[in-house]
């Protein structure tokens, strides 16, 4: 983590080779929330050492033919990510320099502010075009994002989202040419708070995302016993296996 002169933490995403979440993943991103709030930064800015992908999302590998501690421990560890990340009083800002799939566009989305560099990449929760449902949380972090209709519309068919559709539809606030002017144009939104009371800043963000934030906390154990539920199917074990060999495959072209 770098945090710069102007008292703005940049946290860069960096497991090669696509920033896939796993546990350790995540709870290094936990411990780094916390070490923002504790350095009381201005603010923290999200973004990735790769040059295309932001996130591809969760790891695959954690749920295929997981250790039932370590599957548990992983889903548990994601929830408090987010609740860390979409719950932060901070100013929070992503700026995307690459594809942003399922958990990557949750990241992305539990930020208050999106700047995607112009390109080939896409952004979206395309859960239901992998068989499976976004949980809640992921939908809320989409619904207080963009107009509750889209957000159905996203996913329902499990859209990716272009630059130019994101834009359009708001997903993202702006975009950037390279990853410097995206981290620039981040900076300029949290600047935009250097005169705002920031225990009025935060209290307000927090009252005004406290019903999303809730419905998970006081659901938290149901919602991981759906999780394990689910990922120790036999079928969703042979779904699993058949797009790992698909990722593998699409790799070696
Ligand atoms: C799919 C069924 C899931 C079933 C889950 C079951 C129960 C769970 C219940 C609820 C959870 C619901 C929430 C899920 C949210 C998620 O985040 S699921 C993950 C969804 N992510 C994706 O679908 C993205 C897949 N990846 C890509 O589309 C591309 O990799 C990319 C991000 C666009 C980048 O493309 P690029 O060409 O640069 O890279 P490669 O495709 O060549 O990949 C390089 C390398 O990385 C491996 N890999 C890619 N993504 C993942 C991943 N998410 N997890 C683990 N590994 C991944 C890929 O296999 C390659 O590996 P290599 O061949 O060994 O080099």
């Amino acid at each position: 983590m770098a945090v710069d002169n102007d008292g703005i933490a940049v946290v860069t995403l960096q497991r090669p080779p696509v920033n896939s979440l796993n546990l350790d993943l995540l709870q290094a991103m936990n411990n780094t929330f916390d070490d923002v709030a504790k350095n009381k930064s201005k603010g923290m800015i999200l973004t990735s050492a790769s040059p295309t992908v932001f996130s591809a999302g969760l790891d695959i590998m954690e749920m295929y033919k997981p250790d039932p501690k370590r599957v548990e421990t992983f889903w548990v560890t994601l929830q408090d990510m987010w609740l860390k990340l979409f719950g932060a009083s901070f100013p929070t800002a992503a700026a995307i320099n690459g594809h942003a799939p399922a958990g990557g566009c949750l990241i992305a989305t539990s930020c208050e502010y999106r700047v995607m560099l112009s390109g080939k990449f896409t952004i979206g929760l395309n859960e239901t075009a992998l068989g499976i449902v976004a949980p809640t949380w992921f939908q809320d972090s989409l619904r207080h994002t963009i107009p509750t209709r889209q957000a159905e519309i996203a996913l329902t068919t499990g859209k990716m989202f272009t630059v130019d559709e994101a834009l359009k539809v708001g997903l993202i606030d702006e975009t950037a040419a390279d990853k410097a002017e995206a981290i620039e144009k981040c900076k300029k939104f949290i600047k935009r708070f250097d005169k705002i009371p920031s225990l009025a800043r935060g209290m307000t963000k927090q009252i005004f995302r406290q019903e999303v934030l809730k419905k998970l906390l006081t659901n938290r154990q149901a919602d991981t016993k759906q999780f394990l539920d689910l990922v120790n199917q036999p079928k969703v074990q042979q779904s699993l296996e058949l797009y790992l060999a698909m990722l593998k495959q699409k790799s070696q072209k």
